[in-house]
């Protein structure tokens, strides 16, 4: 076994940097059936070339690298000491070498391991097998999807939906009441697993599993073929869109597995994934650890489309009204001018912050002047070397967490904007009225798109919280986000959520009786 590490070092790599076949393919699917020239069309297009440029450059396609999750089966006297021990070693590497964020939190104590590995983490499932083979797969699932996994106890009523019973239409109504919860947040368009059955735990873990089946496949069971099918069918008549921008796309697979449940019991468990989907496996000869074959087809296997770099640019938006550059520190009048839909791309430094940041700004003072600042949802990937800071991967992170300190943030100290994804609440929306601010969404998960705006590291504050929550002071150019909340109380959000909860209500009625 003395390739194994190397083996599985290999699969990370390939897993974080490099999103498999079927995804690209769904993802392809997607950004056909998206109008080109709106701006859920460009975010698919700002996507296509980051999932390129990951694979090109050896780096994350997503700053969040997600929890490392093994599925393993192993034949018969293969060590799993040994092999988990070899898993340990090559994460850590993974991690040193930038290919994973650091990503484990100690849950008390708020102190990041620094290398992935800690209390739970990673996940590692063994299972013997018959076969003469190891089969290793890998999951990297990332928070802000994660977060959006939905368990339903049915008989449930369901908003916009009514009641879902014990049977085949009540999950139907789960399944599509867990796509229009999720909004843009898990960074659409997305995929999900449903687990039918089982209890409370092993219902989320057969939905996982489900996210393990090929994008392609078909499901054996006539029943759940013919739900999955539906789903396809009618979940991107929600209209939320790539990002909840509003759109034709908002799902790109569905799979489902059922379980055998308690007669008390009826669990509908969805496991969300953001397009971000990367999730690969190897067979490994147990003689000496080295990959025989990959199990799912590599991303270098379907090529994205060559086309120029898209931006999210005005001029090709018609929805856009207009594209405005701004060099930071901002003034509230050119805040005041700012609607919702109009493309902003900012010149000067910005500063991340996120759940500790926040937190601590609330009683704290900040340790630079926020005057005109733009603070931005982010948790970048980002190695050392004797020239310094380098940023490896920053695309933004879900902004609706800081929404019970956002507002007071922003008036405290006199932020003009915020960039993140997913928009934020009605608190943050009247603190942007008052003071003069805006919201602006960035592309989720175009963590290489968004590096390559960043010119230069200006430095960094708390560094206690771990590398993803530190204060990064970030020098950019061209870094291009929509507004979609604005200083006149308009919310793109509010508006997408309104409008796809009244589409909902239109799947009322029973379809599988
Ligand atoms: O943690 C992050 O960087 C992003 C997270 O996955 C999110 O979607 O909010
Ligand atoms: S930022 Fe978006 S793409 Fe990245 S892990 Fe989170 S949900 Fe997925």
């Amino acid at each position: 076994m003395l390739q194994f590490e190397q083996s599985i070092y290999e699969l990370i790599v390939e897993t974080s940097t490099n999103l498999p076949g079927d995804v690209r393919r769904a993802v392809k699917r997607g950004a056909l059936a998206e109008n080109r020239d709106t701006r859920a069309g460009l975010a698919l297009s700002t996507i296509t070339t980051n999932i390129k440029m990951a694979e090109d450059q050896i780096s994350p396609i997503c700053q969040d690298t997600g929890m490392p999750t093994f599925i393993i089966h192993t034949p018969v006297g293969v060590n799993q000491i040994e092999m988990k021990k070899g898993i340990l070693t090559a994460i850590k590497r993974a991690t040193k070498e930038g290919k994973l964020r650091p990503n484990s939190v100690d849950s008390l104590t708020g102190e990041n391991s620094g290398d992935n590995l800690g209390a739970g983490t990673p996940v590692i499932h063994f299972e013997q097998w018959e076969e003469d083979f190891i089969d290793i797969r890998l999951i990297l699932k990332g928070g802000g999807c994660e977060n959006k996994n939905i368990q339903y106890s049915l008989p449930a009523e369901l908003e916009g939906l009514g009641r879902a019973g014990r049977d085949l239409d009540g999950i139907r109504k789960c399944i599509l009441h867990a796509v229009y919860q999720a909004q843009g947040q898990g960074c659409s368009a997305g995929f999900i697993g449903v687990g039918i059955g089982g209890d409370r735990t092993t219902g989320y873990e057969l939905a996982k599993q489900q996210l393990f089946r090929s994008a392609d496949d078909v499901n054996p069971v006539n029943e759940l073929r013919q739900l999955e099918e539906y789903i396809m069918d009618n979940a991107n008549k929600l209209g939320i869109g790539t990002m909840g921008f509003g759109g034709e796309v908002t799902l790109l697979g569905c799979k489902v597995g059922a379980a055998n449940r308690l007669p008390a019991s009826f669990f509908v468990s969805v496991a969300y994934n953001c397009w971000a989907f990367r999730r690969q496996g190897v067979a490994i000869d147990p003689a000496n650890g080295e990959i025989k074959n990959w199990l799912y087809e590599r991303g270098s296997e379907v090529a994205m489309d060559n086309e120029p770099a898209a931006s999210v640019k005005a001029d090709a938006a018609p929805q856009a009204s207009r594209e405005v550059v701004l060099q930071t520190p901002i003034t509230e009048e050119q805040i005041r001018s700012l609607r919702v839909g109009d493309v902003v791309v900012i010149k000067g430094e910005i500063h991340t912050g996120r759940d500790a940041l926040h937190k601590y700004l609330m009683d704290h003072d900040a340790p630079v002047d926020l005057n005109g600042a733009v603070i931005y949802h982010c948790g970048p990937v980002m190695l050392k070397d004797e020239e310094g800071w380098h940023v490896k991967a920053a695309g933004p992170t879900t902004s609706i967490r800081e929404e019970p300190y956002q507002g007071d943030i922003i008036k405290k100290f006199g932020i003009r904007a915020v960039i993140g994804k997913g928009g934020m609440g009605q608190k943050t929306l009247a603190a942007l009225k008052e003071h003069g601010g805006v919201y602006l969404n960035a592309i989720g998960g175009a963590a290489q798109y968004y590096a390559e705006c960043i010119k230069k590291v200006n430095g960094v504050d708390y560094m206690e919280f771990g590398i993803p929550e530190a204060m990064w002071h970030l020098e950019v150019d061209g870094f291009a986000a929509i507004v979609t909340m604005d200083s006149h109380g308009e919310s793109l959000h509010a508006d997408v959520e309104k409008s796809s909860l009244e589409k909902l209500a239109a799947f009322k009625e029973p379809v599988f009786k």
